[in-house]
């Protein structure tokens, strides 16, 4: 058997089938090219020793064996149709239908038959060939990046396979529409009978303003551009318009020589925000008699398995990296793109700038002319090009964001054709290649006063330049019953913070772009899943019932966690717009939250600035009516005086953790560069001394001293010591902290000051006044 595919029946039938068990299987005989293979997931870190990369198993299959040889029953659904008629999901993402199934016979098949040889049947050898080659690069891509990993001692967790999807999925706990729920509001929308029966086991009562005012324009065709503030449903704004089209699309008959296409390519800045949308639209999606596929095609998942998504899907959510290479990589996906009805841009401001220009670029390119990285087949869209740019005027193209900056805005709002110099970098260029069907998009902005959420309450607190870790844990431990996202503008201080504060006894998971994805994904569904306190019945709650994000901007946009009531910006944001998107993690769709900037001397007076900016345009609102214009923004954001005596005596917990922190980062780091030289040493064949290595100057120039220090760092404090160490900070943790003057005292493990009233400017100061009624003990 060719070991690039290599296929197997698997035993699970049975066990994967529990959940619909309800109709018989109906089966048929297929040929072993005719059934739907899926290819086996190999863990990443995995090496191909069992030569295990390109298997395929299938599930659901009987092997009969009889005089004539060997039979295949497979259930209808797994057996391929004729073209234009695909309409299986897939395995693996979706239970199968069960019955009979557990009597299916594992067997193997004798001759693995590549799907690039089925297509080229349909007269595309060239296709054929590119599948050939990628699923090969694929291979070995996958090897190197096993090798990779492998070599990242950075301490991941083990991976789950189901994790890819279902992250974000506050929606996915639907209960049984409610056949009194009140949808009145949702009626002038016209919505069809489905989709509002959908709206009502969501228990949505009315649209947004943002859903209400931009459905009906996309219901009509138009293009629509759309700011709305965070968390105010900017995504349901765009899918439930989508959905209805696929629905009203799904009944019509399907052209038996046209390949199946996607109807709606949206396209996200970030890997978690693609997964996040994706989940919003299955859940809109989950009470439909018939869905519409829906796939998210992000970095750092198999390749292999969202290439073949792609090829089968409806809705595509993506990233432009992970789309583009796909797209570059075979040219069988290139059909599910071309005839898309719908292109969103979501969080457009940054999507359309940032590392993603190029990869944006390519793929608008694409969606109107095709690829144009091979000649061959550049003749042959040539002469399909006046069609296809026909084809493109249908597309309706989406943008929304909580933020535009000006010029985009005036862009986006003005006109679609800029008159542009031939400056292929710039933004005006690739707003250009989105192409809009109208010369002037609808431009819908729900809230022209203010980007924040209205239940946010902002505030700042002053420390010094080096406190900062201590006023994060002091900020932290104030609220002790919260789900806190602590923002960060560099992966090493995540890294850094995040142990720092388990050292502290506090719940705190990590999350950056130099994860592995599954790690990432991992992160937030703890962070998501960890318990919040219920506020109504006032129940005591400890550390372990809340959860700490210690995040870089990677989750500062577009997520929609639930529950988030605090974020803490332990760097102050680099723009205002950053501000306005991390302060939007929390206050979302009605709720409350406040949001805290921990500021250096040096940085309160531009902080504050960037905070004005932010609110300027709300202030001005309210100045004009009351004729004043001074200090605008000023006021808004709530100066939050910490007892200076309540923190000085957290200090030495906070020394100590980070000591134990710096000592563990700098033992793991000296490790890695230990690894690396062994290796290295090792292929080129010479023993390897990290003392001689390092007498003989291997590390002189840049950034010798600090290694220097790592190393000094990470020799000095011993194993005892590093025990010795945790048992003094554990000892410490266990004592109650005196806060002082009313004896009163703040454990590490309950109670807390209400940070809320601080911010409504109560007790501004009084911090100790607020310990009073907190139950807390003498
Ligand atoms: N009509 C509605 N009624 C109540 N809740 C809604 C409604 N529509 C959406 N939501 C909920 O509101 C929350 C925020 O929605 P969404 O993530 O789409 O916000 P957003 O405007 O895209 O935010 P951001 O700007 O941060 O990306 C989600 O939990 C979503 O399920």
């Amino acid at each position: 058997m060719p070991m690039d595919k290599k296929r197997k029946l698997s035993k699970s039938a049975a066990v994967q089938t529990k959940r619909r068990k309800t109709q018989p299987v109906q089966k048929k005989q297929a040929s072993i090219d005719a059934l739907r293979w899926k290819a086996v997931e190999v863990p990443e870190g995995f090496d191909d020793y069992e030569g295990f990369f390109g298997l395929e198993e299938i599930e659901g299959v009987d092997v009969v064996k009889d005089e004539n040889g060997v039979r295949f029953l497979a259930p209808v659904k797994a057996v391929k149709e004729s073209a234009g008629e695909d309409e299986f999901q897939g395995f693996g993402d979706e239970p199968e239908e069960s019955g009979k199934n557990k009597k299916a016979e594992p067997g193997v098949a004798k001759e693995a038959v590549k799907p690039a040889v089925k297509d080229s049947k349909k007269g595309n050898k060239k296709e054929a060939k590119d599948l050939k080659k990628g699923s090969k690069k694929e291979s070995k891509k996958e090897h190197k990046k096993a090798q990779q990993k492998k070599a990242k001692s950075e301490a991941v967790e083990q991976e789950d396979p189901e994790l890819e999807t279902n992250v974000f999925a506050k929606l996915d706990d639907l209960s049984e529409p409610d056949e009194d729920f009140d949808l009145s509001e949702w009626v002038p929308l016209d919505l069809s009978p489905q989709l509002l029966s959908s709206i009502a086991r969501l228990k949505f009562s009315k649209p947004t303003p943002i859903q209400a005012a931009a459905i009906p324009e996309i219901m009509n065709g138009h293009d629509v551009i759309g700011k709305a503030s965070t968390g105010s449903g900017k995504t349901l704004a765009f899918g439930i318009p989508i959905v209805e089209a696929w629905l009203a699309q799904s009944t019509e008959e399907p052209s038996a020589d046209k390949k199946k296409s996607a109807i709606a390519l949206i396209l996200s800045p970030t890997r978690e925000l693609a997964h996040q949308i994706s989940d919003h639209i299955k859940a809109l999606c989950a009470g439909l008699a018939t869905s519409p596929y829906v796939c998210s095609i992000t970095g750092g998942l198999s390749e292999v398995k969202q290439q073949r998504q792609l090829e089968k899907a409806d809705i595509i959510i993506g990233t432009p990296g992970r789309l583009w290479d796909i797209i570059k990589s075979t040219n069988t996906v290139l059909h599910s793109l071309r005839d898309i009805r719908f292109l969103v841009v979501d969080e457009a401001d940054r999507l359309l700038q940032d590392g993603h220009f190029k990869e944006a670029e390519e793929i608008l390119n694409l969606l109107d002319k095709g690829p144009t990285t091979n000649e061959e087949d550049e003749e042959a869209e040539s002469e399909e090009d006046e069609e296809e740019a026909e084809e493109a005027r249908k597309r309706q193209t989406l943008v929304f964001s909580a933020t535009f900056n000006k010029k985009l805005q005036q862009k986006l709002a003005g006109k679609s054709k800029f008159n542009l110099m031939a400056d292929s970098e710039s933004l005006e260029y690739l707003l250009q290649k989105l192409n809009f069907r109208e010369e002037r998009p609808k431009f819908i902005d729900t809230n022209p006063v203010s980007q924040m959420a209205e239940n946010l309450k902002e505030g700042l607190i002053l420390c010094g330049e080096m406190e900062k870790d201590l006023y994060l844990y002091a900020t932290i431990l104030l609220q002790p019953c919260k789900r806190t996202l602590v923002f960060t503008n560099s992966i090493n201080t995540v890294q850094r913070l995040t142990p720092m504060l388990q050292e502290l006894g506090l719940p705190a998971i990590p999350l950056h772009s130099n994860m592995i994805q599954k790690a990432r994904l991992r992160s937030l569904e703890r962070f998501k899943a960890a318990e919040t306190p219920n506020k109504d019945n006032n129940k005591f709650v400890t550390f372990s019932t809340s959860a700490i994000l210690v995040a870089t901007d990677v989750a500062a946009r577009g997520l929609d966690i639930p529950n988030v009531d605090m974020v803490i910006h332990y760097h102050v944001p680099r723009s205002a717009d950053d501000y306005v998107h991390r302060s939007g993690r929390t206050a979302r769709a009605a709720n409350s939250g406040v949001s805290v900037l921990l500021c250096g001397p040096k940085e309160a007076v531009p902080t504050q600035r960037l905070v004005a900016k932010v609110h300027a345009a709300a202030e001005m609102k309210k100045s004009s009516a009351s004729k004043k214009t001074q200090n605008l923004g000023a006021g808004v954001v709530q100066s939050i005086d910490i007892d200076r005596r309540i923190v000085s005596r957290l200090r030495d917990r906070v020394s100590l953790a980070k000591k134990i922190t710096d000592a563990q980062l700098a033992k793991q780091k000296v490790t890695k560069e230990d690894n690396w030289m062994k290796e290295a040493a090792e292929e080129l064949g010479v023993e390897y001394d990290s003392d001689e290595m390092e007498k003989a100057g291997t590390w002189s120039g840049r950034g010798r001293g600090r290694k220097e220090k790592e190393k000094k760092i990470a020799t000095e404090v011993t194993k005892g010591e590093m025990a010795a160490l945790r048992a003094q900070l554990r000892e410490l943790l266990s004592k109650r902290v005196n806060v002082g003057v009313s004896e009163r005292y703040l454990t590490g493990g309950a109670g807390g000051v209400d940070l809320d009233a601080l911010l409504r400017g109560e007790n501004v100061g009084g911090f100790l006044g607020q310990v009073d009624g907190l139950g807390l003990d003498d």
